[in-house]
């Protein structure tokens, strides 16, 4: 089939039933599910959303003309187009030595859009699941049907509920080498679900296909009959994960405050979790000020409600001092302030972490400091085994207490991501060194100071001024 006329036939069709003006508002207002692929090296990950493009007709003639003569140059399929070969081209620049973290692809099809976070699987690369996981809601792990589930599986899946993912559609691969085995797909299944058994409340589809021929990834397969879940697109198309955002607490970070004249202060950001309506009672943290929303504005005009992941603009009706940084929430179920904190953390650089160093932190739009204090456990993530450690090398994650510079608002990371999310900062080069998932926090005295030593502000001064070439910044300034 021509995949190129099927997509424009597909849109011009759209375009002649709705009329393009309300075709673009049906293509902006189509759900978004961000979802992340992983699976060990060769379980198909590669193909597979090669096929998923592929069948929802989302490659253009030109594209499948040059993957058809690139199949037949290097492919592995023989005669059949190797759909591998279209997201490759990752895999050449990462010989290359070119770092590439996470590659995200596009796609979109009648019921959503869809974002693939594609990162690579070796173990080394942890760090980059986790950059790919913190923007995800889904996660899609690959299993290879004649391995079952391998060290890299369970590897994935601890990481990922690590980092707050609570769906998982587990797609077992490569059913065509096993026959289409029921007893092969039931086994693994039940491999999984004992792994991730203590991994809290999970929502996981399993569903058993072949990427190379197509069955069960789009359309479905003749070959599988005993399967009565949907294809993989189905379950991407229909899980819900909004739902779940909207039912949680209203979290409002203010990532601007907007004051375009004397008649107007609105405080704009994006409503991470629960749903806020005009007239509500607000609590603003951390000054715990109370008001009530007057107006909730956007761009298209003025909403009812806003429901979590929508940019608005929110007024009050009352004149209450809030600044970037600060949160809104509703009285009754607002989040508790803490400077000290238990977390899961993920280390990214290649300098070890070092306790007692001070680092900087953002968590919700707001910036402070922090030290990590002590070291509870490192968890090996092949085995979950945890073990004791002084030090933090790169790809390790680890249970840790952190001691902030101030009081910050903070919910437990399995409840609300974005204020329950933080990520360490390197003072001087900085460059992400962490990514923080809170357990737990607390208020207790406060023990940190934000002050550079008298020796450090002189190296700095030092350094400025005999390697100005160095660009090195005047940490005098930082946090003013
Ligand atoms: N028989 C069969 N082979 C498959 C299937 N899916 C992928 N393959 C083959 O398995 C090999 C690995 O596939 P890739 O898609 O490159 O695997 P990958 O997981 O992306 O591998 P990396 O990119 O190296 O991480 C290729 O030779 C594919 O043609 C399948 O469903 N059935």
């Amino acid at each position: 089939m021509n995949q190129a006329v099927n997509n424009t036939t597909r849109m011009a069709a759209e375009i002649l039933e709705h009329g393009v003006k309300q075709y673009l508002a049906l293509q902006q207002n189509k759900g978004l599910l961000r979802f992340l692929t992983c699976g060990s090296v060769d379980d198909g990950k590669s193909t597979l959303i090669g096929r998923l493009l592929h069948d929802s007709a989302q490659i253009y003639e030109d594209q499948l003309a040059s993957l058809k003569s690139d199949s037949a140059k290097m492919g592995t399929t023989g005669e059949a187009i190797d759909l591998a070969l279209l997201v490759d081209g990752l895999q050449a620049e990462r010989e290359q030595g070119i770092t590439i973290d996470v590659a995200y692809r596009y796609f979109s099809s009648e019921k959503r859009k869809f974002i693939i976070a594609d990162t690579p699987g070796h173990e080394q690369y942890t760090r980059n699941m986790a950059t790919g996981a913190s923007t995800c809601d889904l996660a899609v792990i690959l299993v290879d049907a004649r391995y079952g589930v391998q060290t890299q599986t369970k590897r994935h899946a601890f990481i990922a509920s690590l980092l707050g993912l609570r769906h998982f559609v587990v797609a077992v691969n490569k059913m065509d080498l096993v026959g289409f085995d029921e007893k092969i797909f039931n086994q693994i299944q039940a491999d999984f679900a004992d792994f991730v058994k203590d991994f809290g409340d999970l929502d996981i589809h399993y569903v058993p296909l072949s990427a190379l021929n197509g069955d069960n990834v789009v359309n479905r397969s003749s070959q599988s009959d005993w399967y009565t879940g949907g294809t993989l697109l189905e379950l991407l198309e229909t899980i819900d994960t909004q739902r779940e955002l909207s039912e949680l607490p209203v979290r409002f970070p203010v990532q601007y405050v907007l004051r375009p004249n004397l008649d107007f202060r609105g405080f704009s950001g994006t409503l991470s979790s629960g749903v806020l309506k005009v007239g509500d009672e607000v609590v603003a943290l951390p000054s715990n000020k109370r008001s009530k929303v007057e107006r909730i504005v956007t761009f298209d005009g003025d909403l009812a409600e806003a429901v979590a992941g929508q940019a608005v603009t929110i007024t009050l009706e009352d004149e209450i001092d809030i600044s970037r940084g600060d949160l809104l929430a509703k009285p009754e179920s607002a989040p508790s302030l803490a400077n000290h904190i238990v977390a899961d953390l993920v280390w990214m650089d290649e300098k070890p972490l070092q306790i007692g160093q001070l680092y900087d932190v953002k968590v919700a739009g707001k910036k402070t400091q922090a030290v990590v204090s002590e070291i509870e456990y490192i968890t090996d993530v092949n085995t979950l085994e945890r073990s004791a450690a002084t030090s933090l090398s790169l790809n390790t994650i680890a249970r840790v207490k952190l001691d902030l510079t101030e009081t910050v608002v903070l919910d437990a990371y399995s409840l609300v991501r974005d204020t329950g999310g933080m990520i360490l900062i390197d003072r001087l080069s900085n460059a992400t060194v962490a990514a923080v998932m809170v357990v737990d926090g607390y208020q207790g005295q406060k023990q940190v100071s934000n002050e550079f030593s008298p020796f450090e502000l002189e190296f700095n001064a030092l350094v400025r001024k005999h390697y100005p070439h160095w660009n090195a910044r005047d940490i005098s300034l930082l946090g003013k």
